[in-house]
């Protein structure tokens, strides 16, 4: 079986905030009113079914809505799950993303005493987060944020920031890495909040032309290259991962959107967390296992449309980085981010390139020493931030600059085939 991770949305998506561009909150009204609490029976069930498919490593990302719903006692549960059936299956990780308001000491001593990865949402300093991320009364969330990010920091717990780039920020690049800056994040994630209304028009919360280019562009200038050995931004990182051993680490960036399971509170399962949706439930954990559901026709066509189909794509220099954008993202066939996507490549990729031949150099020079008689061994250490994490093979210059991929080339996903019977489809 090919290795997945899970993304599990135990409340749902309840949540005790309102933020405007929030994708999720409609999604209670798949599943009927009322709270929706994932029970004992669904969580100890997908931890035993998941915990016996051999993996190197089993993440759990626990999300939602807002999964510290749940409370403190839910999560210590699944860390007793994953203890009783995962004694021999190897690292179990947990990652959970919360919009961080509910924290408070008890969630801090769990968090870090479990080794808890913790993702905030935070979209720049008050008088920019506070336009979209709203409690329901229409007060903005920024202040019940930082007391969350006080608790996390109080307990040590390991955190990242996830900023969500709309109309709201979209003009304020700068402030926003300072702001995360001067909090002393230095583990962030920007991401893009693309959304057309019924009609097929841009929702006014989600990002304007020509915006998403501009404010990745201003990001990497202010990163690169001061920032880069201190500050990890996820998709520069894999990026870099990419040029350096062939593989992204983001799933918009790879050839095919078999990654993860979504697992809704009631057992549901479904190949992604923007589409879930009745005719992509894949089946229900509870009467299922993740074997069969890999296997099915259903999953196998839901992978294969992340293949680009525009010949634009075909014949584009940036495909095998781009990969033809996430398909949540497209519109009519190409992504409605395809300029922003060209700008910021055309922009940034002659420094990528530099970087990660710069990181490759040093990981071989490390290698080198540590395979010196009497050298200690330097095994433990944290990857560099702003350096991918995975195995180094060397950069891999061109790969994105070359002549456009031919029918007959190998698919740049990386997939071994040849593009015409992979991505070219
Ligand atoms: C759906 S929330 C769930 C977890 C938690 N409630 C939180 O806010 O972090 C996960 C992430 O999705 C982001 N998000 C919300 N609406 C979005 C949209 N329309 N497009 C892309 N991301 C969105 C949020 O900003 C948040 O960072
Ligand atoms: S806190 Fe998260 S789940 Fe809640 S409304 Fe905001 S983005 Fe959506
Ligand atoms: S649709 Fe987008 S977010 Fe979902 S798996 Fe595919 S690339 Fe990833
Ligand atoms: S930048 Fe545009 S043309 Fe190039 S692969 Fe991405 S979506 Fe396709």
């Amino acid at each position: 079986m090919a290795n997945f991770s899970l993304l599990i949305k135990p409340a749902s998506g309840d949540c005790n905030l309102r933020c405007r561009y929030c994708f999720y909150l409609p999604k209670r009204e798949l599943f009927g009113p009322g709270a929706h609490r994932m029970s004992a029976e669904v969580l100890e069930t997908l931890t035993r079914k998941f915990l016996s498919v051999p993996m190197p490593v089993h993440t759990f990302g626990w999300q939602g809505g807002e999964p510290t719903l749940m409370g403190v006692e839910f999560y210590q549960q699944a860390v007793f799950f994953q203890r009783r059936y995962g004694a021999t299956c190897g690292p179990i990780a947990n990652s959970l993303q919360t919009n961080g308001t509910l924290l408070d000491a008890a969630w801090g001593r769990f968090l870090a005493q479990a080794q808890f990865l913790v993702g905030i949402s935070i979209d720049g300093p008050a008088e920019l987060h506070d336009i979209s991320r709203l409690h329901g009364d229409g007060r903005g969330s920024h202040a019940d944020v930082m007391r969350g990010l006080g608790v996390l920091r109080e307990h040590r717990v390991e955190h990242n920031v996830l900023t969500l780039v709309s109309h709201a920020n979209e003009d304020h690049a700068e402030t926003v890495y300072n702001y995360l800056g001067e909090l002393g994040v230095n583990y962030q994630q920007y991401i893009e909040c693309v959304e057309f209304g019924p009609d097929g028009q841009r929702q006014p919360f989600a990002l304007s032309p020509g915006k998403w280019g501009e404010f990745l562009c201003r990001i990497f200038d202010l990163w690169y290259p001061r920032d880069t050995r201190r500050v990890s931004i996820r998709l520069f990182d894999s990026i870099l991962s990419r040029l350096l051993t062939g593989a992204p680490t983001i799933c918009a960036m790879s050839g095919d959107c078999r990654n993860y399971f979504v697992i809704e509170h009631n057992g549901g399962v479904y190949p992604c967390d923007f589409q879930v949706r009745p005719e992509l439930l894949l089946g229900n954990i509870l009467t299922t296992d993740f074997s069969a559901l890999q296997q099915q026709e259903k999953y196998r066509c839901w992978g294969q449309q992340k293949n680009p189909h525009q010949a634009k794509c075909a014949a584009c220099r940036f495909l095998p980085l781009c990969m033809g954008d996430c398909p949540k993202n497209r519109h009519g066939g190409l992504s409605y981010l395809c300029e922003d996507w060209q700008v910021f490549y055309q922009h940034t990729i002659g420094r990528f390139e530099e970087l990660a031949a710069a990181l490759s150099a040093e990981q071989q020079a490390m290698a080198a020493a540590a395979q010196k008689p009497g050298a200690v061994p330097r095994t433990g250490q944290a990857a560099a931030p702003g350096a991918t994490s995975g195995a180094v093979a060397g950069p891999q210059p061109g790969a994105y600059s070359g002549p456009p991929v031919g029918r007959n080339d190998p698919c740049p996903c990386g997939s071994g085939k040849k593009y015409k019977k992979c991505c070219g489809k």
